[in-house]
């Protein structure tokens, strides 16, 4: 995919808000996009997505299938949440939006309607849109805000993932939640002009977080995976007790009881 001096401003007569930005983006590509409040980002990652157009320049070779999860999820819509993503999955041909409800631990909120949903948990729903369709280009805007820990350090390894079946990531992020996956590239707004160079150093705190969670991103880039069979009734507490000791542990299958003519 391809930016050539693009350039956008939102009215006639508004100053650019993006000037010349020329960029690449390859298959694998992880990208962090950095700037500060009102640099330009969730426009730029608009114009990425093909939701806005360029006032001049262009955008070619874009993924044809794009997910893309906005800072601000639209929750005013009268669905629940299950709803909402049979809808979505509808739309985008048979999208499959069950596994990423276990992935990004939101089992609890299927019933619940979009309008009711906490900060994090309508990101959690635009996450699960974005990713449902298998993208080829997967933009996420500011992911990692009020996403509790667990999803978190789900998202490293979900990006790894894109990345690795040969699409691109690009994440808008002040937290640094990418940093550490190999071969990261770093993009910043300033000034409206996007610049392509080295991430600025995180605080202590936030690096050391992001170090652990990217660290298992990239130990899941060659991962095996594994069944166990348990009693229905362990299940919860087996999850969970894997889940703290840092694997990704979900369930594929619950088997009735066996009554005593079959058994
Ligand atoms: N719909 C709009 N109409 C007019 N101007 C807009 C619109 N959306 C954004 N802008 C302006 O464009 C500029 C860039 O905004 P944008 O939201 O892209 O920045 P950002 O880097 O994502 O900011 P933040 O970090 O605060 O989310 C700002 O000056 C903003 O006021």
């Amino acid at each position: 995919m391809r930016l050539s001096k693009v350039s956008f401003r939102y009215r006639r007569r508004d100053p650019l808000v993006i000037e010349d930005a020329d960029a690449r983006l390859a298959p694998g590509d992880v990208i962090e996009l950095t700037g500060v409040n009102g640099a330009g980002k969730s426009t730029l990652l608009r114009l990425l997505a093909g939701l806005a157009r360029p006032t001049t320049g262009t955008i070619a070779d874009r993924p044809p299938v794009v997910g893309f999860a906005p800072d601000r999820f639209p929750a005013s819509q009268p669905f629940t949440v299950t709803a909402y993503l049979r809808h979505m999955s509808r739309v985008r041909g048979g999208g499959r939006w069950e596994p990423w409800i276990e992935r990004l631990n939101m089992g609890h909120l299927l019933a619940t309607p979009l309008a009711d949903l906490s900060k994090g948990s309508a990101h959690k729903v635009g996450l699960a849109q974005a990713l449902m369709a298998e993208p080829g280009l997967l933009i996420l805007d500011e992911p990692f805000a009020g996403l509790d820990a667990d999803t978190r350090e789900a998202l490293p390894s979900i990006a790894t993932e894109v990345a690795g079946r040969g699409g691109v990531v690009i994440a808008s992020d002040h937290q640094g939640g990418m940093r550490g996956l190999p071969g990261l590239r770093h993009w910043s707004m300033v000034d409206g002009h996007l610049k392509e160079g080295t991430a600025a150093p995180l605080p202590a705190a936030t690096a050391q977080a992001t170090t652990q969670a990217t660290a298992q991103a990239t130990a899941t880039a060659a991962h095996a995976t594994v069944a166990v069979t348990l009693p229905a009734r362990e299940l919860r507490g087996f999850l969970a007790r894997m889940r703290e000791e840092g694997f990704q542990a979900r369930e594929v299958e619950t088997a009735a009881a066996q009554n005593e003519e079959t058994r």
